[in-house]
């Protein structure tokens, strides 16, 4: 969906971005996580066609945003880091012109806002919202006319902790009921964790890392969760507790939890495998939950 080869982002003479390689797949929540000034604006921009690129090859749904801006600004929506809003007008009013410029109906202001959750603050004029319902306003205007591809420029900064929590929520539920790619970019690593599944880990304007969380987790030996179904949980905790390869291993909610460092992985994976086929284990699964964890690890590395 974004391919990214090479890029070079020169302002002046200062390169912001070194020779970015990034590729991001249809269908991931991708996390664009680095510090303060490591690129992720330049590369949201970039993508959409905002800035021209000094070298190397940007794709995005095979167009060249820079040439092709028109189509792609079309089939992508974009949350800008702070965007600007007439003050003077009704959230309805601004949805609808902006409907209408694209050629939709003034009902998609009403289908928008209702995903982004201001569909009762309709009558309400822009300059009375609050900052939370504001970046959900900027997130309605980005989901109009359904794009592929949602890029979100740290759709959370500036936020107090319980406007943080909402518009994560929200973007959780959007990922569910829209399936739409999405990048979101933040240097507030831990809340992106219950969105994301992939990440492109940025740093001095290059990527350090990228990948699905799994994989991430895996190569950097952050650490990973089995999750175990079984009809005997005490029973099947107990047998896991004799194996080195765990560090932690807890019944919860009637499943048994337990918490692998990457490099036992392979070794924790053979003793669940014992189990299932002796009968004390049903399924099981591999998850990395933690993108701070991730991040850490990449960063220790790096
Ligand atoms: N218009 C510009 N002119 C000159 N330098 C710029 C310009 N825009 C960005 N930069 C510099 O390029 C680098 C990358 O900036 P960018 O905004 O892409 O990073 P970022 O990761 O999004 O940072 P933040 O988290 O602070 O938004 C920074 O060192 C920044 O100072």
């Amino acid at each position: 969906m974004i391919e990214f080869k090479g890029v070079v982002k020169k302002y002046g003479g200062f390169a912001a971005l070194r020779g970015l390689d990034m590729h991001i797949p249809r269908g991931v929540t991708a996390g664009l996580v680095g510090p303060n000034g490591s690129g992720k604006t330049t590369t949201i921009k970039l993508a959409v066609g905002l800035l021209k690129k000094s070298g190397g090859e940007v794709r995005v749904l095979g167009l060249d945003p820079w040439y092709d801006g028109v189509e792609l600004r079309r089939r992508v929506g974009v949350l800008h880091e702070k965007p600007l809003y007439p003050q003077d007008v009704t959230v309805r009013r601004l949805l609808e012109h902006l409907a209408g410029l694209r050629g939709l109906p003034a009902q998609e202001a009403v289908r928008v806002a209702r995903l982004a959750g201001i569909e009762g603050y309709m009558e309400r004029s822009v300059s009375s919202l609050s900052r939370g319902y504001l970046q959900r306003l900027g997130i309605a205007i980005a989901l109009m006319g359904e794009p592929e591809l949602l890029l979100l420029d740290e759709p959370t900064a500036n936020l107090d902790p319980s406007a943080r929590f909402e518009i994560l929520g929200m973007l959780e539920n959007l990922k569910k009921d829209l399936g739409v790619t999405m990048v979101i970019s933040s240097h507030v690593l831990p809340e992106l964790e219950k969105v994301c599944d992939y990440a492109v880990v940025l740093s001095g304007g290059v990527a350090v890392a990228q990948g699905s969380l799994l994989e991430l987790a895996r190569r950097f030996m952050a650490t990973l969760e089995l999750r175990i179904e079984t009809r005997s949980p005490r029973l099947a905790a107990s047998r896991l507790i004799l194996s080195e390869a765990f560090l932690s291993v807890e019944v919860s909610d009637g499943l048994v939890v337990a918490r692998v460092p990457g490099e036992k992985l392979r070794e924790a994976e053979a003793v669940v495998e014992d189990l299932r086929r002796s009968g004390l284990a049903e399924s099981w699964s591999v998850t990395s939950r933690s993108l701070g964890e991730v991040y850490e690890a990449v960063s220790r590395a790096g």
